[in-house]
């Protein structure tokens, strides 16, 4: 085991990270002083009531807001020392995001909603390695089904497919089973910690599921912007 001291066995720090979204005028203070160690291969839930600001902390970890105070280290890379280019490329395949609502491109088929950022990302065999994802997913069948031929579950299977295909160090999902059945829910939730456990990435889940969280490792619990409790789970 590695002590959680030893910085190379941290995917993500957070050390007092704010943020301050709104007008300059009227500031709305979101995050309010995070400190946050999360181990690599590591799974830990998020859970809050709506509003504690989740959502906001994945955003900041992940990269796609700036922190307006403190520090985030993805890998021991301090994103405050990032433009907005370098910040892009730093996540750029380092980091998957899975949504509540998918979020694929309705004109392209499964096969090319995983292959195309694969494909921008500069993988030379991105098409092979898409379907061998969606295999993974259990979709080998369905992979030239556009998003509107698919269903909820298996639409998340390819946003999961998309997310996990270029070999992230870090899985986001925020909400992944919110907008399907539970028994879907827990298929797609299985899916994703297989997929994980493949991978060996970090994967940090946004519920507001007790049964998920308990899936996890870990559970952080979020009230107001800041963090109230930090329990193995
Ligand atoms: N751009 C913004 N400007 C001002 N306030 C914002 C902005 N985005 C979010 N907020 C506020 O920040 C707070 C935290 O929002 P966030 O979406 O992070 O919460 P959450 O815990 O993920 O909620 P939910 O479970 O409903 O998704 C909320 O009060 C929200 O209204």
């Amino acid at each position: 085991m590695h002590g959680t001291s030893d910085p190379t066995h941290i995917a993500i720090r957070a050390r007092n990270v704010t943020l301050s979204l709104g007008s300059r005028d009227a500031p709305v203070e979101i995050l309010k002083g995070i400190d946050l160690d999360i181990e690599r291969g590591q799974s830990l839930a998020i859970l809050g009531a709506s509003g504690s600001g989740k959502s906001s902390l994945m955003a900041t970890l992940a990269g796609l807001e700036r922190a307006s105070g403190g520090e985030i280290r993805v890998a021991g890379v301090d994103h405050g020392t990032l433009d907005e280019d370098a910040l892009a490329r730093a996540r750029r395949g380092r980091i998957g995001i899975v949504l509540q609502s998918f979020h694929l491109l309705p004109t392209m088929t499964a096969l090319e909603n995983v292959a195309v950022p694969l494909e921008l990302a500069g993988a030379t065999d991105a098409f092979a390695r898409a379907e061998a994802e969606l295999q993974a997913v259990g979709l080998g069948h369905r992979i030239d089904h556009y998003p509107s031929q698919l269903s909820g579950g298996e639409q998340q299977r390819v946003a999961i497919a998309r997310a996990v295909a270029p070999g992230p160090e870090i899985i986001f999902a925020d909400e992944p089973t919110g907008n399907l059945d539970a028994s879907t829910g827990t298929t797609i939730i299985e899916l994703l910690f297989a997929r994980q456990a493949a991978r060996g990435a970090t994967l940090i889940i946004i519920t507001h599921d007790p049964a998920l969280a308990a899936r996890c490792d870990r559970i952080v619990e979020m009230r107001d912007g800041r963090i109230v409790s930090d329990r193995r789970a």
